[in-house]
This record gives C-alpha cells, sequence and structure tokens, in this order.
C-alpha cells in the first residue's frame, strides 16, 4: 500500500497528482470565470483550448516520469467542474495526513471527486477542512518546521486556526495575509507570490505580502521577483529534488531562471502557457502526494 508523506515542499518527488487536460471546458455554459488572470486572458484571447492544456500537459508528464516520478491523472469530476488542471488547491498532504481543502467557487467544490479512487489506494490518516471555512492547498506550504498559510483571495483566517489546531503541536503555523486587489495587488495564493527552495533559498514577491512572517526573512536567501515576473507565476516552481526543479520556459520567467541557475538549481525549463493564462503553473498544476 502507498503512503501519503509530505515532509518538505522540496524532498524528491515519489508521487504526484498532475492536472487533467482531458475534458477542459468541455460544457462551454458551465465554465466560471475565477480570477483576474482568467478574466483577462478571455477579455483578450478567449479561454485556451482542450488540445491546447492536453499538449503541455502530456510534455510536463513526459518531463516527471523521466525524473522517475510516478504520475496520477484526476478522473473525470462531475458536470459542475469544467478545469481540472490545478490539483493543488483541492487539497494537500502535511506529514502524514490527507486533507480535503474548502473551495472558493462553486465551479471547484466538486472537483475532489476526481481524487476519490487514487485517494482509497493510499493509506493515512484524512481530514476535512470545516465547513464554514476556506483553504485551498495553493495557500498551504510546507518547509520543514514551518508551514506558511496565505490569507487572502481563496483562504481565510480560519483556515490558518484550522491548521494550527491540528498540527501545531508538530509544526509553526504562520499565517501570511497577502495584499488584496484592492491595493492594487493580484496574489490568488501564496504560492504565487512565494516559494521555498531546496537549497535554503525562497523565490518572493515581498510587495504581494501584506505582512512577512519572521520565519520568513530568516529561514531563507530570498531570490526576489518582480511585479511583472509575479504576473507570469515564476514563483511557481515545482520542485522534483532538493536541487532540481520544473520552470515556465517564458521571457518574462528568464531572468528568475537564470538566477535559479546561478544559485545551483537544475532547472528544466517546460513551455507552459495554457494553463498560466487562468492563473496557475506547475506547483498549482500539481498536488504531490509522497516525497522523500
Ligand atoms: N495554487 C494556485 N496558485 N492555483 C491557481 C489556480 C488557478 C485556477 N484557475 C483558479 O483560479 O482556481
Amino acid at each position: 500500500m502507498r503512503h501519503f508523506h509530505i515532509a518538505d515542499e522540496c524532498a524528491p518527488l515519489r508521487h504526484v497528482v498532475m492536472g487533467r487536460g482531458a475534458g477542459y471546458h468541455r460544457d462551454g455554459a458551465r465554465v466560471e470565470v475565477v480570477n483576474e488572470t482568467h478574466r483577462h486572458t478571455l477579455a483578450r484571447y478567449g479561454h485556451p483550448t482542450e488540445a491546447q492544456v492536453v499538449a503541455e500537459f502530456t510534455t510536463f508528464r513526459t518531463a516527471l516520469e523521466g525524473a522517475g516520478v510516478t504520475v496520477h491523472i484526476p478522473d473525470l469530476a462531475p458536470e459542475t467542474v469544467q478545469d481540472q488542471t490545478c490539483p493543488r488547491d483541492i487539497g494537500f498532504v502535511i506529514g502524514d495526513t490527507f486533507v480535503t481543502a474548502a473551495m472558493r467557487n462553486a465551479s471547484r467544490t466538486q472537483e475532489i471527486r476526481g481524487l476519490d479512487r487514487l485517494l482509497a489506494s493510499f493509506t493515512g490518516p484524512r481530514l476535512s477542512v470545516p465547513s464554514g471555512i476556506t483553504l485551498e492547498g495553493g495557500d498551504v506550504i510546507i518547509a520543514g518546521p514551518d508551514i506558511f498559510v496565505g490569507v487572502g483571495q481563496r483562504s481565510d483566517p480560519e483556515g490558518a486556526a484550522f491548521l494550527r489546531r491540528e498540527f501545531g503541536d508538530i509544526y509553526s503555523i504562520h499565517p501570511v495575509p497577502t495584499r488584496p486587489l484592492s491595493q492594487g495587488e493580484d496574489v490568488l495564493h501564496l504560492d504565487c507570490a512565494f516559494q521555498p527552495l531546496g537549497l535554503g533559498h525562497a523565490l518572493i514577491y515581498p510587495a504581494g505580502l501584506d505582512t512577512i512572517p519572521a520565519a520568513m526573512r530568516t529561514h531563507f536567501d530570498w531570490i526576489e521577483v518582480t511585479r511583472d515576473e509575479a504576473a507570469a507565476l515564476s514563483t511557481n516552481v515545482l520542485s522534483l529534488a532538493p536541487d532540481h526543479l520544473i520552470a515556465r520556459d517564458h521571457p518574462a520567467c528568464a531572468r528568475v531562471n537564470a538566477a535559479l541557475r546561478e544559485a545551483g538549481y537544475r532547472v528544466e525549463e517546460l513551455p507552459f502557457d495554457a494553463v498560466p493564462s487562468t492563473g496557475g503553473s506547475f506547483r498549482c498544476a500539481t498536488l504531490p502526494l509522497a516525497r522523500g
């Protein structure tokens, strides 16, 4: 039997759920526009097509499997769900426990059904975020003894309080309020503005964060990204191992990717434009179930 296990975001990746392209927007009438990036893309270019999403995920899958990672694809979720590209948000593993998230948007609440069969094939405790709270996996970042929890567009302060109740005896839980749209910052999830890396660095867009916990300053060497680089989701890389990551091959991410190489990482750049045009990149498009 397989076990859930994530003690650190950057430990060698073993089992991961990757987003699903097939079935993307299969019923256009049910598509919900869920964030500012998505709204903007739709107005300028229309939605990405299923074929584009499938092609980019195929390349991504090949890279993951090439690195020895076992890739799982969600089953097709019920009709209310028209986008299964970002499994990161629908659940997360802390230690040996799988936590089912609680989604802000109606069109994503049933997305977890696509994982029912897969999750049943893993052992380990299961928890759900209690009703009345929203907490999405893009806002939950585990770095050794610290768990950083975004509070903003998609997750409530009560989400961080819930994690402190459940895991506070083992981890330090740090709520991280992100700057709101009303202050001109568009941080959909914490992982769009902050991500710890395996060699002691963190990618960070400081202006997107309203309060920066001391642990974020003292536990990492920062690699700062600009507003445009944050908008291109340059922070949203996926660690395959402490010194190996997948990043977006895009002009707006080129400086950051070069800085990562300079800092000692092996950076695999892949084309990934469809999912980022609706608000997510490689971290969002994956839900690690086992690392290390
Ligand atoms: N972890 C993330 N940053 N996820 C991005 C999610 C994007 C997705 N289209 C949504 O708005 O729900």
